[in-house]
This record gives C-alpha cells, sequence and structure tokens, in this order.
C-alpha cells in the first residue's frame, strides 16, 4: 500500500513538470500578432512584403513579414491561395493540425508520466504476487517430536517394524554407515489399506530416532497456480536440509505419484512438474544427511515407476490388517489406560473383529469407553463394546458381531488350506512361508506364500506341479462347498494356471501333441488358434482332474489346516509341518 502511494506521487510530479514545461515553452514563444485586413495581405504578397505563411483550415492565417514582424488576417480557405503564394515566392508552411510544439512536449510529458505509473504499478504487483507466492509455496507442515512413542505402541505387523528399526541406528548416526560405503535407503514406501498404522509407525521412527518429524499430505501439493506444487516440494526439502536430521512424512503420495499416463489423456503438466521436482530433491540430497522420506499410500500399483527406482523410494514395505494376535494385541494396548471390565475378553473380541483396522479396533475402544462413560458405569462392560461395534461398522452390513464374514473366512481358509496341501504334496522344495486368511493388497482373500527354490531350469514337471498348485483353491471350494458354490476368488489362479500352460505349449514345446514349435513366431500375435485353444482346455481339464483327485485323497489334511486357519488366521511353515506330521500319523495308525 505505501508503495502505490509513492508511485502516485511520482507519476504526479512528472506529469506537472511537462504541464510546466508546456507552459513556460508557450509564454517564451508567444509571438505578438499584427492583424492585417485580408487586402492589405493580398497587396503585401504582391508588394514581397510576406515572408511566410501558415496555411491552415483556422478562420485565421498567420505567417511572419519580411522585418521580422508577425501579421495574422482572415483566412479565405480558398483552393488554390497556396499556389498564388508560391507564385510571389512566399515561403508556405502547411500546418494540419494546429498542435504546437509545446502541446507535443505536454502531450509527451503526460504519456510518460503515465508510462512511468504504468511500469511502478505492473512492477508493484509483480513484487506482491511473487511475496504472496513464496508465502504460499513454502509449506506449512505439522511437525511433532513425541518423545514416548515408541515401536512398541504399535502392534502387529512385526516385519514391517523391523525393517524400519533397521533405519533408526542410520538416522543417529548416518557417518557410521557412510565411512563403510553402505547406501542407506532415501525413501521407504509403506503400503497397505487405511488405518493399518502407516502414519504412526513413521511417527515411530523419528521419535526412536530422536530426530524431527515433518509430515505432509500429497495432496498438500496438488495447486491450481502453475508451478506451485513443485515450489513447495523444494521448499519442503529446503526446510528439512536446515534441520539436517529429519523424517518426512508423506502421506497419501499416490495424489502427486500417480503413473503418468503414456497416451497423454488425464495426466496433466502440472502434478508432472510437482513429481519431477520430488524426484530431483530425492536424488539432490546426500545419504550422509540423515534425512530419510517415507510416504504412505493404500494402493501401490498405482505409483509411477520412477517413484520406486533405485536412490528413490527404493524400500517397500507393506502394511497389512491385523491378524488374530495382532488384533488382540492392539485392544490391549488401548485399554491400558481405561477401565477395562474383567468379564470383558479380549481374545474373544479379537476372533470376532475379523478385517478390522487398527484404527477401527481404536475407535471400537473409544466408543465402548464413551457408552461406559455415559452409563456411569463403573467399568466397561461386553454389552457397551456390543453397542460401539455397531457403531463402528454401521454402514456395513448389520452382522452379528460373532458371525462377521462367517462365511467368507470359512470359504477362504479351505481356499488357502488347497494351496497350502498342494505345495506341500508337489513341491517338497518349496518354502511355505506362510498361510493366512486376512486380505492383503497382494490377494483378494487371503494368500498363501509359496517361494520356489532358485534354480537355473524349471522342468516340465515344475511347472505342471506349478498350475495344480495354482487350481489347487478353486478345486477345494468345488470339493467342500460344491459346484455350484464356487467363487470369484480363483481368478487370479486361473490366470496365473494359463499363462503357465501357454508358455510350456508355445515356447517350450512341452505339449506332445502341438510339437516343437513356437506358437508366437507361426502366428504372429494372433494367438486365438482353434487347435492352440483346444490343446490348452484339454491339458488343462486333465491337470484340474489329478489335482481334484490328490485333494480328494488328502482331504483330512485339508480340513484340518482351513480349520486350524480359522482359529489362528495365519500359519508359518512351523505349524504347517506339525499339523501335517499329526495327519500321516493318525493315517498310519
Ligand atoms: N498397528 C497398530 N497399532 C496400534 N494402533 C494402531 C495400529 N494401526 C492403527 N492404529 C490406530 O489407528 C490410528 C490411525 O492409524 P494411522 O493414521 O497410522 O493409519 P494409516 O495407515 O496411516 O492410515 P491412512 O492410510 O488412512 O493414512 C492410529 O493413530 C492408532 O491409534
Ligand atoms: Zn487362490
Amino acid at each position: 500500500m505505501k508503495d502505490i502511494k509513492k508511485i502516485i506521487i511520482i507519476s504526479l510530479i512528472v506529469i506537472s513538470i511537462g504541464l510546466i514545461a508546456y507552459g513556460i515553452y508557450n509564454f517564451l514563444n508567444k509571438p505578438e500578432y499584427i492583424k492585417v485586413s485580408y487586402s492589405s495581405f493580398i497587396e503585401k504578397v504582391e508588394s514581397g512584403e510576406i515572408a511566410e505563411v501558415h496555411l491552415n483550415d483556422e478562420p485565421e492565417l498567420k505567417g511572419q513579414l519580411t522585418d521580422g514582424q508577425y501579421f495574422k488576417t482572415d483566412n479565405p480557405r480558398i483552393d488554390n491561395l497556396k499556389e498564388m503564394l508560391l507564385m510571389n515566392s512566399v515561403n508556405v508552411v502547411e500546418v494540419n493540425e494546429q498542435h504546437t510544439l509545446g502541446e507535443i512536449i505536454a502531450f509527451v510529458g503526460l504519456i510518460g508520466g503515465f508510462i512511468v505509473l504504468a511500469i511502478f504499478l505492473s512492477r508493484n504487483n509483480e513484487r506482491q504476487a511473487s511475496k504472496e507466492y513464496d508465502k504460499m509455496s513454502s509449506i506449512e507442515y505439522s511437525s511433532e517430536k513425541n518423545k514416548q512413542l515408541t515401536f512398541s505402541s504399535v502392534a502387529g505387523n512385526d516385519e514391517a517394524k523391523e525393517s524400519l528399526m533397521e533405519l533408526v541406528d542410520f538416522l543417529k548416526n548416518p557417518d557410521k554407515y557412510m565411512r563403510y560405503g553402505a547406501r542407506m535407503p532415501k525413501g521407504v514406501i509403506l503400503y497397505g489399506p487405511p488405518g493399518t498404522g502407516k502414519t504412526l509407525m513413521a511417527k515411530a521412527l523419528a521419535s526412536e530416532a530422536m530426530v524431527d518429524f515433518m509430515a505432509v499430505s500429497g495432496s498438500d501439493f496438488v495447486q491450481i497456480y502453475a508451478g506451485l506444487g513443485a515450489a513447495r516440494i523444494r521448499s519442503l526439502f529446503k526446510k528439512a536440509r536446515e534441520k539436517s536430521k529429519c523424517v518426512i512424512f508423506i502421506d497419501e503420495i499416490d495424489a502427486i505419484g500417480k503413473k503418468r499416463d503414456r497416451g497423454g489423456l488425464g495426466g496433466s503438466d502440472e502434478s508432472d512438474r510437482t513429481l519431477n521436482a520430488l524426484l530431483t530433491e530425492m536424488s539432490g540430497f546426500k545419504g550422509s544427511e540423515g534425512i530419510i522420506v517415507l510416504a504412505a499410500t493404500n494402493r501401490l500399483d498405482t505409483l509411477d515407476e520412477a517413484l520406486l527406482r533405485p536412490g528413490r523410494f527404493d524400500r517397500q514395505i507393506e502394511v497389512g490388517l491385523p491378524d488374530l494376535k495382532a488384533r488382540e494385541e492392539i485392544l490391549q494396548l488401548y485399554s491400558e489406560d481405561r477401565p477395562i471390565s474383567p468379564a470383558l475378553d479380549l481374545g474373544r473380541l479379537a476372533q470376532q473383529t475379523v478385517y478390522f483396522s487398527g484404527a477401527k479396533l481404536e475407535s471400537l475402544m473409544n466408543e465402548a469407553a464413551i457408552y461406559a462413560a455415559r452409563d456411569n458405569a463403573k467399568s466397561i462392560e461386553d454389552y457397551h463394546v456390543d453397542k460401539a461395534f455397531y457403531k463402528v461398522i454401521a454402514g456395513d452390513e448389520k452382522k452379528n458381531r460373532s458371525q462377521i464374514a462367517k462365511q467368507d473366512r470359512r470359504i477362504t481358509a479351505f481356499h488357502e488350506a488347497g494351496h497350502t496341501v498342494a505345495t506341500k504334496l508337489l513341491a517338497s522344495a518349496n518354502k511355505v512361508t506362510k498361510v493366512t486368511i486376512i486380505p492383503s493388497t497382494k490377494g483378494a482373500g487371503g494368500f498363501c506364500m509359496n517361494i520356489p527354490p532358485d534354480k537355473m531350469f524349471h522342468t516340465k514337471l515344475d511347472m505342471i506341479n506349478n498350475i495344480k498348485i495354482s487350481l489347487a483353491g478353486r478345486v477345494v471350494e468345488e470339493i467342500i462347498f460344491g459346484k455350484d458354490n464356487i467363487t470369484t476368488g480363483a481368478s487370479n489362479d486361473i490366470q496365473k494356471a494359463t499363462e503357465t500352460l501357454l508358455m510350456m505349449i508355445k515356447h517350450f514345446g512341452m505339449s506332445e501333441k502341438m510339437g516343437m514349435l513356437n506358437y508366437e513366431m507361426l502366428m504372429g500375435q494372433q494367438a486365438a488358434d482353434g487347435n492352440l485353444v483346444k490343446e490348452c482346455n484339454h491339458s488343462m481339464e486333465a491337470l484340474y482332474n489329478e489335482t481334484k483327485e490328490l485333494i480328494n485323497d488328502n482331504i483330512e489334511l485339508v480340513t484340518e489346516i482351513a480349520n486350524e486357519l480359522l482359529r489362528k488366521e495365519t500359519l508359518n511353515e512351523d505349524e504347517i509341518d506339525i499339523i501335517i506330521e499329526n495327519v500321516s500319523l493318525r493315517r498310519t495308525h
């Protein structure tokens, strides 16, 4: 505001100078005119007493006599006046407009004044705008130094916690790792369903390492103004460097890091610019600076690959929904400071809260506490939890708390038990590290983690067994629940089985009927050759029937594993081996 005043004053001064100059010029140059009649003017022309005439369209003509005197006379406004004057060797000056030099000066002065004013105003605007831009581009972040928060405040997710704990020492002593030439990760992505404790873990990492925690959200960078998102990224990293050691947490990274469209549709230049700024900043800082960027997303597969490359977010940690044990731990955690009735069985409550996230469990205990307080009850009772339960799953289908997703769980348990048994019987060299009926981002239902041994070549038998392992989930569904009750849960399995079978026939010459031909080369891209489809269908059916036979022979084992899965939700390899041993002992007796 002050600046605007200054500019107005300066402009006024410039304008006044112009006007004064005009006045002075006029005053100094104002000649005295004597009036002569037109007839005496003509006489003077003819007698050669006129030196100069200014021709114009005005009522009066002006000019100068040979003796230097100025004169004026009536303007006859005739066409041949100029010719007549020239014939009498009078100097003729044509003045089309009446502007005198003085007026021109004043005019120039005025224009100049305005130009100066405009320049000043626009400069001022620019300065104002850039000031505002600076203000907006400096990112607001929430910073917390939470001394009490440790990894023990995060229940379950042991693998994820372990991976993060490795980083604590690095954050404390980055120099130590630099001395050994160890390259520590700059970026870690935590991915998994909402409310599973990703933010909580990031905070725990910062507080255990006793460094600053800077939290922002990806949506803060989605801006209407061009370049603002990128500027905010730079400001964020600048502030982080000022702190030297810190954890930057970017929630909802997908808001800036979405896959860039190859077709050019949808993806905006603006979000590209923001993403590029992030990538540049991340490659910019050195590992020795003790800065780690944690990012969270619900979906890893929507992120741009460029983000996941080495030197960026090259560590990806899954944070899944809690299983039975973890749910009990979380419930325990949120009961600690609350008066819980001794009759309230947290173990049973954990069993009844399948598919609940940590956030949902926390909210369950909180709502129960609110109901208890409203009742002025001595402690939180089972029926408070029951009421709270309906509140928390409100919007979901109203289910009895002990019946939640009961059928889903049963189907998933049997399906995964099928994969497990097939793996154990057909591919004993594979490691089944974990079976679970808790959904992950990888599989819709549960999953059976199966690590094949490291080998250079795969035999035909290996590939056939892999197909059977994939089919075993569906096979068990059919045997236990009937042909009409098979589910969509096997779609990934069917895709995998088909892929393997096609590879065997099309690339590896492993089908006697189709011979040793590469069908890709024979048919180009159009693979829908009738014979090929028929052969695939035929082979798949044979493999399905063989798998069915295998499962039927071992249905007792499948059932046992499924029931154990329903009890514990997650089984590791040792637990599976014990069940197998028990069942085979029972059989031989
Ligand atoms: N494993 C857990 N242990 C203890 N508390 C948990 C756990 N998971 C979630 N919570 C509780 O739920 C709250 C929300 O979790 P948090 O914000 O960390 O989830 P998030 O995974 O970051 O979710 P979003 O994807 O929605 O950002 C936490 O503050 C905590 O109270
Ligand atoms: Zn399956």
